[in-house]
This record gives structure tokens, C-alpha cells and sequence, in this order.
């Protein structure tokens, strides 16, 4: 600045030489810096005008609006998908459109309420135990700071006065002040955290709770669109959201204990130094008053920018997630290009976002820096010397003759403690209303945390009563008397109905409707009944509903209409069990795989020994792997085992678990004809009835009835005869 102020002088004299007056050249700086920030402010809205003309243009052939991205895409199609997914996202934003946008209004402090009732959620809890210790902690910080500015005051009065005696003694009680200062300063962070901390376990139990209920962690990502990550928001969103409000309860609570006990302390020692006690504290509220509505004016909407970025970081992560699940496939594929393209736009977005950010708040810390570091510390000054210039306390004696020497030297160093003791509280206050004033922000950027925290609750919360919100919902004639919808969304009118009766342990749907999550009607009627013993097989082309079929039967896929009767589950005897052609491998052990969903405990409960196991390996001919490893190593079995033997771990689960009805979907299309055709043989002898999805004519023996889908939502239901049973072929 220095070396730019002396160049700038050189020219002057310059110009002056040359016979150009000094003014000239000032008002050419200045116009010149005008002009360069009025480019620096316009260019940008320019620049934004330019991008929605254009977007409104594409939007006329189809592509939606979308946002500027600095995408080096050279890939057409990628460009294309990109513009797709866009434009689903902005069918949703506006789908949702009665979901207010994060900010400080009223619905913020009803969403926060919410919340901290969770967090809270007794008077008495170990929560507001830590609360009552952390808020003793500040308000014993500010008495400190307070008696420290007054020793520091002492301190500098005795070295005015030459009292070496009286100036170590004050220098001592300073020392040993900081003991217990530095303790308090570090308690109150370590409390902070540990609130941070107990208020995140609160909501993680609450949300987890959630999540798990009815299962809501099939139906947020399957049949809801309204939150794309869920695991992000549960993770990630939590944490900061309960970061920042343990963070803002001390940087909005000590700033105000602090502004209340400081202004105190200064209008005490305004009135010692007999002034009016005020006309400081009425000046400095107006000013700051003022600095603060100019502020509040100004600030950029940080909390819906900091969702939106929350948003785009949970979208990168998202895409990060998928290439690892799915690697092997997109490796078998060659499909990086494609994936890079998505994972570079992902960021590239994220960047944006954060830019635009970046950029915003450079122009208002520029203008808080301003308010706080100068126009305060100039009111600080004048709030200050008031006292002294208009204070009456020392300055003529009684008999109004001029005061002695001695007498003028302790009314000089009073002025200077008085001064001393002033300057440290000012400080110590002009801190505490920038920590105020920049808690704003974080308010502000708090309400975009509370808005993804809060809204990921109220979706489980629906979603876990079945009402769901999907942007493709459409409703249309067709739908008419098969779907209701009440304010644009779907209502789930079919009932299940369990039945408690030993002797009735059928399965019965009565004019169900097969819908998808996006309301499409696959089958617009369904009505059969399967008793125990009648084992189904089901046909019919792909993308018929035979899948949609069993989600109904377990209850993933909500029931429009008619009714479905089934059996209610018993412990150690589950109603249905369901096998997909890709089984799950759980984290754990070779037992723990075997006995999925129970646990070591359901196990022993249910009094199933080792010996028990290795017989139902036997049966699936994986007693290999037991041999191999014990039951108890910890293995990742997804990687560990092929395809087939995936597969026929999760018959050995059908055979531990004997269910009523078993759920096959093409779940043995990878296992050999003999070794699939005796695990047949064993579910029937185990008296497990069976509801069969195969390709394959060598299972069509094992079956009773048939179930044939002709994909136009038509379908047949009826017993198979003996010869049918031998067919070499399927016929659609
Ligand atoms: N989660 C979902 N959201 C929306 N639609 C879905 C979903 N799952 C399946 N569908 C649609 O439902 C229809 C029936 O799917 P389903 O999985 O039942 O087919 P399928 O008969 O089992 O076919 P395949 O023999 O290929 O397995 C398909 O058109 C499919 O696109």
C-alpha cells in the first residue's frame, strides 16, 4: 500500500511539472476506481442475464432450464444425460414447490423447535446438565475478562505512579488469575463439543429410529423423490447442523453476558470519573444499531446457499458411492468415460456453487470488516475520551486555587487507569458485537442445516405412513378408478389384512392393482388365492410384474386398491421369505450369512447348533467353504464367493429360516441343473410352499398351479396338468 501511495505521489509531482493541477489527477484516480467497480458489479449480472436468455431458448426445444456449468464435456450424450437429470431435478424442486426455502423465517423456527425437542428432550437430561455447566463457564469468563481489564488498569496506574511495591503485588493476582482463566477457556470448548456431540446422538437414534421404521430405508430411495441422499443428510447434514447450534449457543450467550456486565463496568467507571454515564453507551447502541440494519440489508441469502451446496457435495458423494458398488460392471463395460464425465460435472457444480459463495461473501466481509474495525473502533474512541474531556472529577480544588503537583500526578494516573480499563473492556465489547454480528451468518447459514435436517424427518415420517411424493406423477385418465389422488398425490385405499388363524395360513389377493412407485399400472386387477402346498410358478415376459408381484406380497409397494390377506408373521416361523437373483451378503461371519436376518442370540434362542449349520451347507453343497473357514471368521463374502454360490447361501438361508411361503426369483439361475433341482426337492419335503419366477422349463415339475402374465396386464391363474409339468419349453 505504502510503495502504491509513493508511486502514486511521483506521478502527481509529475503531472503537477507538466502543469496539471494536483486535483485534476485526484479526480481521475477516484473515476477511474468508480468505474473499474462498476464493471467488477455489473459484468457478473450481465453475464447472468445473457445465461437465462440463452436457457429460455433451449427451453423452447425441450431441454429445460439449466444451470450454466462449466462442463468440458466433448460428449454429446453425456451433455444430453446431464440435461435430463436436470431437468428431473427441477421437475422435483418445483413438484415441491409448497416446501418453503431455507432462510430465517417462521417456518426456521418451527423446524428448529422441532428439533431441539429431540435434542432436549426432558427439563432434567443430561443435555441440559451440560448446558447449565457450559452457560456458569461463560458468564465466569466474562467476570474474568472484566477483572483482568481492571488489573491491567491497576497495573498501568502503579508503573505511573513509580509504585514498584503495589505493581508487582497487582502483576502477581494477574498471573494468578490466568490459571483459572485458561481453565475456563478450554472448559467451555471442551463443553461445546460435548454438547455438539450429545445433541447429534439424539438425533442420530431419532433418525435412525425413523429410517428403519416400516421400512422407510426402502421406500425414501424407491418409492419417494424428494431426498435424493439420504445417507448424506444422515451423516454429514447431522453433524454440522448439531456443530452449529452448540457452536451458536456460546457465540450468541457470551457476546450478550459479555455487552451486559461490560456496559456495566463502563458506566461505572464513567460515573467515577464523574461524567455523563449515557451519552457513550446512547451513541455506540446507534451506531451499532445502524451498522447492523445496513448489514442485515446487504447479506447475501447464505442459507439457501449453503443448502444448495449441502445438496451438490451430497450429489458427489452419491455418484462416488454408485462407482464403487457397481465397479466391476462399469470396469467390464468400459464405461469410465461416461462415469468421469458424471463425476466431473457432479463437481464442477459443486465448485460453482461454491465460487458463487466465495465470491458473495467477499463483498460483505469487506463491508463488515469496515462497520467493525473502523466505524466502531472510532465510536469506541469517542465513547471513550467522553468522559474524560466532558468529566468533572479532577480538575480544580475547593478553594479554586490551581492543584498541587502531587494531586496532578494521581489524577493523571487515575485518567490513565480510567483510560487503560476502558480501552481492554471496549475491546473485549467491540468483540463480543462482532462475534454477535457474525453469528448472523451462521444463523443464517444454520437455517439451511435445520431446513435439510428438519425436511429429511418429515419425509420419513410420510414415507413411513406411505405418503409419498415422486415428480413423474401424473395423473391421468387411465388411472382413473384404479388410483385416487388427493393433492397430486397417490392414496394408498388397499387394505392388508392378517389373518391370526392356524387353520387358514393362505395367501389372498382380491382385485389388487400392480402399480409402480411411478403410478404405472402394470396389472390393473389381480385376484388369486395360494394356499399352503400350492406351489406356484410364475411367467411371462420381462417387465410384466412378476418382481412387482412379490414387492406387493412383502409390502415394499404400497396397495392401491383391493385387498391382500396373509398370514401374520410368528416368531421362529416367518410368513414369507424372498430370494432375488443377486443376494445380499451381510457384514460378518460365514454363520452370520447363513442365519441373515437373525442374529448369534435369535440363533441360540432358537436353540440351533454348528453341527445344524454344516447340515444345511450339505444341502446346498457349500460345506466346502465351512471347511475351509471356521463359522466365525469375518470375510467380505460379497467378493469371496461367485455368483452360484451367492446363490445357494441364500437357499441355506431358506432352509435355516423354514418359512411358509418362499419367494423365488429367478434365485437359482447361476446354480447347476442337479444341485438346483435337489434344493427344490428339499423346500418341498421341508414343507415350505413355493412362488417361483424361472426361465428355466427343468423347474416346471416342481410346481403345482401356473400363473401366466401376458405383459398387456392380463394374466392367468390355473392348475397345471401332469404333462404340461414335462414341457421342454416355455411358450409366451
Ligand atoms: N422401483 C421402480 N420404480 C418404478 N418402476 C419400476 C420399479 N421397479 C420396477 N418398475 C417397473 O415395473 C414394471 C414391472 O417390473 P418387474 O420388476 O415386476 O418386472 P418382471 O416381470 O419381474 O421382469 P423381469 O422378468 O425382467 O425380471 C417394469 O415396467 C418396471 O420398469
Amino acid at each position: 500500500m505504502t510503495v502504491f501511495s509513493k508511486y502514486v505521489d511521483r506521478i502527481a509531482e509529475k503531472y503537477e511539472q507538466s502543469g496539471l493541477p494536483n486535483q485534476a489527477f485526484s479526480y481521475a484516480l477516484v473515476g477511474t476506481a468508480l468505474f473499474a467497480l462498476t464493471i467488477k458489479v455489473t459484468v457478473p449480472y450481465i453475464k447472468n442475464i445473457k445465461c437465462a436468455k440463452d436457457e429460455n431458448g433451449k427451453s423452447n426445444v425441450g431441454k429445460g432450464a439449466l444451470t450454466p456449468l462449466e462442463i468440458d464435456a466433448t460428449d454429446e450424450e453425456s451433455k444430453l444425460a446431464e440435461a435430463e437429470k436436470l431437468l428431473v431435478e427441477q421437475q422435483l424442486k418445483m413438484k415441491n414447490k409448497q416446501m418453503l426455502e431455507p432462510g430465517l423465517n417462521k417456518e426456521f423456527l418451527k423446524q428448529l423447535g422441532m428439533l431441539v425437542r429431540i435434542m432436549i428432550p426432558h427439563k432434567l437430561c443430561y443435555e441440559t446438565g451440560l448446558l447449565t455447566v457450559h452457560t456458569l463457564c461463560l458468564i465466569s469468563r466474562t467476570f474474568l475478562s472484566i477483572y483482568v481489564a481492571a488489573l491491567e488498569g491497576a497495573i498501568v496506574k502503579f508503573i505511573v505512579r513509580k509504585d514498584v511495591k503495589q505493581f508487582a503485588l497487582v502483576l502477581m493476582k494477574w498471573f494468578g488469575i490466568a490459571i483459572p482463566a485458561t481453565f475456563v477457556n478450554s472448559m467451555i470448548r471442551f463443553l461445546e463439543s460435548k454438547l455438539a456431540l450429545a445433541f447429534r446422538t439424539r438425533l442420530v437414534r431419532h433418525s435412525y429410529r425413523l429410517y428403519f421404521k416400516n421400512q422407510n430405508y426402502y421406500r425414501v430411495s424407491n418409492l419417494d423423490g424428494r431426498i435424493e441422499n439420504a445417507d448424506h443428510r444422515l451423516t454429514e447434514d447431522i453433524s454440522v447442523f448439531a456443530s452449529s447450534v452448540a457452536h451458536l449457543y456460546s457465540s450468541l450467550t457470551k457476546p450478550c453476558f459479555d455487552l451486559m456486565l461490560i456496559g456495566l463496568a463502563l458506566m461505572r467507571s464513567s460515573r467515577k470519573m464523574k461524567a455523563n454515564i449515557l451519552s457513550g453507551p446512547a451513541l455506540s447502541v446507534s451506531v451499532i444499531a445502524l451498522t447492523a440494519h445496513i448489514l442485515r440489508i446487504v447479506s447475501p441469502k447464505f442459507g439457501q446457499l449453503v443448502s444448495e451446496e449441502a445438496n451438490r457435495y451430497g450429489y458427489l458423494r452419491h455418484i462416488h458411492s454408485r462407482i464403487i458398488t457397481n465397479a466391476e460392471e462399469i470396469a467390464f463395460y468400459g464405461g469410465h468415460k461416461v462415469e468421469l464425465q458424471q463425476l466431473r460435472t457432479a463437481y464442477n457444480r459443486l465448485v460453482n456453487q461454491m465460487n458463487s459463495i466465495f465470491s458473495q461473501k467477499l463483498w460483505f466481509i469487506m463491508l463488515e470488516q469496515f462497520f467493525m474495525k473502523y466505524v466502531w473502533s472510532g465510536t469506541g474512541m469517542v465513547m471513550v475520551s467522553l468522559p474524560i474531556l466532558t468529566g468533572t472529577a479532577v480538575s480544580k480544588n475547593s478553594d479554586n486555587t490551581h492543584i498541587t503537583a502531587e494531586v496532578n500526578d494521581s489524577s493523571v494516573s487515575e485518567r490513565t487507569q480510567y483510560l487503560t480499563t476502558a480501552r481492554n473492556l471496549l475491546i473485549s465489547a467491540a468483540d463480543a458485537i462482532e462475534r454477535l454480528m457474525s453469528s448472523y451468518k451462521e444463523v443464517v447459514a444454520l437455517a439451511g442445516y435445520t431446513y435439510r435436517v428438519a425436511g429429511m424427518l418429515d419425509v420419513f415420517e410420510e414415507t413411513a405412513q406411505g405418503i409419498y411424493s415422486k415428480a413423474t406423477l401424473v395423473a391421468n385418465e387411465e388411472m382413473n378408478g384404479i388410483i385416487e389422488f388427493r393433492e397430486g398425490k397417490p392414496i394408498a385405499k388397499g387394505r392388508i389384512i392378517y389373518s391370526d388363524d392356524p387353520g387358514n395360513m393362505s395367501i389372498c389377493l382380491r382385485s389388487v392393482p400392480v402399480v409402480t412407485p411411478n403410478c404405472d399400472i402394470v396389472v390393473p386387477s389381480l385376484t388369486l388365492c395360494i394356499e399352503p402346498g400350492v406351489h406356484l410358478l410364475i411367467t411371462g415376459p420381462n417387465g410384466c410384474g412378476k418382481s412387482s408381484l412379490f414387492r406387493i406380497l412383502s409390502g415394499l409397494w404400497p396397495i392401491y386398491a383391493g385387498e391382500l390377506h396373509i398370514p401374520r408373521p410368528v416368531e421362529n416361523k416367518p410368513c414369507m421369505f424372498y430370494i432375488p437373483q443377486r443376494p445380499y451378503m451381510s457384514i460378518g461371519s460365514l454363520c452370520d450369512q447363513i442365519i441373515y436376518p437373525d442374529t448369534r442370540e435369535d440363533m441360540k434362542r432358537k436353540g440351533i447348533t454348528e453341527n445344524e449349520l454344516m447340515n444345511i451347507l450339505k444341502l446346498v453343497t457349500l460345506e466346502h467353504i465351512a471347511q475351509r473357514d471356521s463359522f466365525d471368521v469375518v470375510r467380505d463374502w460379497k467378493d469371496i464367493l461367485s455368483g452360484g454360490e451367492k446363490q445357494r447361501m441364500a437357499v441355506a438361508r431358506l432352509f435355516y429360516h423354514k418359512p411358509r411361503y418362499a419367494l423365488l426369483d429367478e434365485c437359482t439361475s447361476a446354480v447347476s441343473i442337479d444341485v438346483e433341482s435337489s434344493i427344490y426337492d428339499i423346500a418341498k419335503k421341508m414343507g415350505i410352499t413355493l412362488l417361483t419366477i424361472t426361465h428355466r422349463p427343468t423347474l416346471w415339475k416342481f410346481h403345482t398351479h401356473i400363473l401366466e402374465f401376458d405383459g398387456q396386464g392380463s394374466w392367468k391363474f390355473r392348475k397345471m396338468d401332469p404333462n404340461e409339468k414335462q414341457k421342454e419349453k416355455f411358450i409366451h
